[in-house]
């Protein structure tokens, strides 16, 4: 028999088994309708135990019901054959028989270990494994690995090789895909390492640290659905983009269940994708910021009244100016988070007038200590007062006032520049949109100042859902792209993960943090309460081809050590094409370049620019009648984290470096965007 005809008749076998599991499918599928019927039948009898009963009834219906209709594609992805001639199928889900018997093991299950952690070296009894490649329900390609040949029948049959290249090799489209047919050994590793404390996974651009931690996000609630399930895992990553580029991934495994939030997103009631300038993110990300914000919820409010004076029983009762800066100052000495002080400030102004009216008092004006109190206290006058002097502060109001440079010069004395008072209050003047560097500062001061009191609802108003207020509930936290956030947004994300167990990935070679140092103190600290610390490299790049690599690694080569880059598995024999042309030439370049790629490449074509240029791009773009425009994403240097595109364009590399302290990390970033071809042009 030819190669080819052994494949088919290996191919025909193997879809034999995948009908039978998609038959079974359909069974399972419509016994959990059933049950989910059934439960709303006994909801109608409204006695407690049914009502229990049918809540627990419509929860498994649901669950099983979502698992079962996740993707459809792919369910079954590999096999394994043991020594002892036993098989057992692979897959997204598991599913059994009547009888019980195993027709598809859950890729998560130990059963499934050995697909991704059988050698050649160490075959774990496996003797061959296979990775089965489909189109909806149909088989369409198969790939071994025959690992023990020693134990392998006579008629064992092998086909194909490469499931991982043929993998790699696929275009790519614009959403990240699972991987659990061909999750490799390093990644396993990392995926199914323990749930407790704190587990880091580093590794280059392309060595699917991204894929991994979603992968394992799968895995633990897998192995804890209990615990985890509901809101309990919350996945942090760069940017709006980047979270829509990764959000199939869980749910084409059947987890729904899962909270993805960009950095701009990770506070309820604000949402923003606007990035300041390096500079003043730099400034707004810092840790003194801590400092300097609780040092301006010290300062009276803009227009808050200058002295207290008060008509009690014919006697004037004033408390100046100095008395109350005094007040003001033991209050905010004391502790505690101002909008929480509010009564206590309320009492140390009535303590105040009462002792005015002590050293007044005479035959005529005998004013009583508790009747004083009572009295001036319910005067709307005194609570006009108070609202004006003490008032509740909401954190974006905070941040508004600090647009006053003499405000902020004052909180921030001797802990920022006058250069980098000027670059914050400009950014919060007439603040239109917030930035995600801005949310990190709103998070502390929430924090800071306390839940101000709860706005009366107006009748036409629609009552919100409750919110969890300290957001510190999360089971598991999962920080993509952790090499970039700010010590702010450290403290931002630490206080969601209180109680929580964490996965870490990033690689600190593509950071964008000007001091790494700073971060880090702001990371340990946040992870403080963590005893277990376990780490992961991965070191093989599987995006981009060897040709594209090379090119990105000399971006950073004197930077860093060469043992700390990855290796990239795949060679093309197509060299990135490197193109110098004056300013004037570049928008036609550009251009020109995207029009190439899109005919040489299928799936996306991102163009990669500097921040301060990708507005302009993109009107390069629009005015032109590039075909197929819709497959064409501009974004600029620090949006392509995380991003990947079958063919990528970089316009003007050397700006591109120019434009902050760590431009030279994220010309290495825009250049490790692509997966088949790379076009680079500079301007002269
Ligand atoms: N074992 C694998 N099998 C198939 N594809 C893989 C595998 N590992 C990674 N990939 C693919 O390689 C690409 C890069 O993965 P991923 O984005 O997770 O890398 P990363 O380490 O997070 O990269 P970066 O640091 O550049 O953001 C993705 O397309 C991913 O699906």
């Amino acid at each position: 028999m030819s190669e080819a005809s052994i494949k088919q008749a290996e191919i025909a076998v193997e879809q034999q088994h995948v009908d039978r599991v998609y038959a079974r499918l359909d069974e399972l599928r419509a016994e959990a309708e059933a049950m989910r019927d059934k439960s709303y039948e006994y909801g109608r009898e409204a006695t407690p135990e049914a009502l229990n009963e049918r809540d627990v009834m419509l929860h498994h219906a649901n669950r099983t019901l979502q698992a079962l209709n996740a993707e459809s594609e792919g369910l079954v992805f590999g096999r394994l054959d043991f020594a002892n001639g036993d098989a057992v199928h692979i897959g997204r889900l598991g599913i059994r028989d009547p009888q019980f018997e195993n027709l598809l093991v859950d890729w998560r299950a130990p059963l499934a270990a050995a697909f991704y952690q059988a050698t050649p070296e160490q075959p774990l009894d496996v003797v061959r494994r296979r990775v089965i490649r489909s189109s909806r329900e149909q088989v369409v390609d198969l790939s071994d690995d025959l690992l023990d040949p020693e134990r392998a029948p006579a008629d064992m049959r092998v086909v194909g090789d490469g499931a991982l290249m043929a993998a790699l090799t696929r275009s790519r489209g614009d959403a990240m895909r699972n991987i659990v047919a061909t999750i490799q050994k390093e990644q396993d590793e990392a995926i199914r390492a323990p749930e407790g404390g704190v587990t880091e996974i580093t590794g280059g651009p392309g060595t699917g640290k991204t894929a991994v931690a979603l992968h394992r996000a799968a895995y633990l609630l897998y192995r804890d659905q209990r615990r985890l399930g509901g809101p309990g895992v919350l996945v942090v990553g760069p940017s709006p983009v980047f979270m829509s580029y990764i959000s199939r991934v869980l749910p084409s495994m059947g987890e729904h269940n899962v909270e993805l939030r960009a950095l701009g997103e990770v506070l309820d009631g604000v949402s923003t994708a606007k990035i300041d300038d390096p500079r003043t993110a730099e400034i707004k990300g810092s840790s003194r910021m801590v400092k300097v914000l609780r040092r301006a919820l010290r300062l009276p409010p803009p227009d808050a009244p200058e002295t207290l004076q008060v008509f009690y029983r014919g006697a004037v009762l004033k408390v100046e100016a100095d008395e109350l800066k005094r007040i003001r100052r033991s209050l905010h000495n004391k502790g505690g988070q101002p909008n929480k002080n509010r009564m206590r400030a309320a009492d140390a102004l009535l303590e105040a007038l009462w002792q005015k009216a002590e050293q007044l008092a005479d035959d005529e004006f005998q004013p009583d200590r508790e009747q004083l109190i009572t009295e001036i206290g319910e005067r709307i006058e005194f609570h006009r007062f108070l609202v004006a002097w003490w008032p509740p502060v909401y954190p974006m109001q905070v941040l508004r006032w600090l647009s006053d440079p003499a405000r902020l010069s004052q909180a921030a004395r001797r802990l920022l520049s006058a250069e980098e008072v000027g670059l914050l209050a400009k950014s919060w003047t007439e603040v239109t949109e917030w930035t995600v560097a801005d949310i990190a500062l709103i998070d502390e001061l929430r924090v800071l100042a306390g839940p101000p009191p709860k706005r009366r609802r107006t009748e036409d108003e629609p009552e919100q859902p409750p919110r969890p207020v300290n957001y510190d509930e999360y089971a598991h936290v999962v920080v993509d792209e952790a090499q970039d956030l700010s010590p702010m947004q450290w403290r931002m994300v630490g206080r969601r993960g209180r109680h929580a167990s964490w996965t870490i990935v990033g690689d600190p070679v593509q950071s964008s943090w000007p001091d790494p140092e700073e971060a880090a103190a702001a990371r340990q600290e946040a992870l403080s309460a963590q005893r277990t610390h376990r780490r992961f490299t991965l070191r093989t790049n599987y995006r981009n081809s060897a040709e594209i690599f090379a090119l990105a690694a000399d971006a950073v080569r004197d930077l860093v050590p060469a043992d700390e880059l990855p290796v990239a598995v795949r060679t093309t024999g197509v060299e990135p094409t490197v193109r110098e042309v004056t300013s004037e030439q570049l928008p036609s370049a550009v251009r020109s370049a995207a029009a190439d790629l899109l005919r040489a490449a299928e799936g996306t074509v991102g163009l990669i620019t500097t921040m301060a240029r990708r507005d302009e791009v993109r009107e390069w773009l629009s005015t032109s009648d590039v075909e197929d425009a819709d497959r064409l994403r501009v974004v600029g240097s620090l949006e392509a984290k995380g991003m990947e595109y079958d063919a990528v364009v970089v316009v003007d590399p050397d700006g591109l470096a120019a434009e902050s302290s760590t431009g030279r990390r994220a010309l290495y970033v825009a250049l490790s965007r692509a997966t088949q071809l790379l076009t680079v042009l500079k301007t002269a």
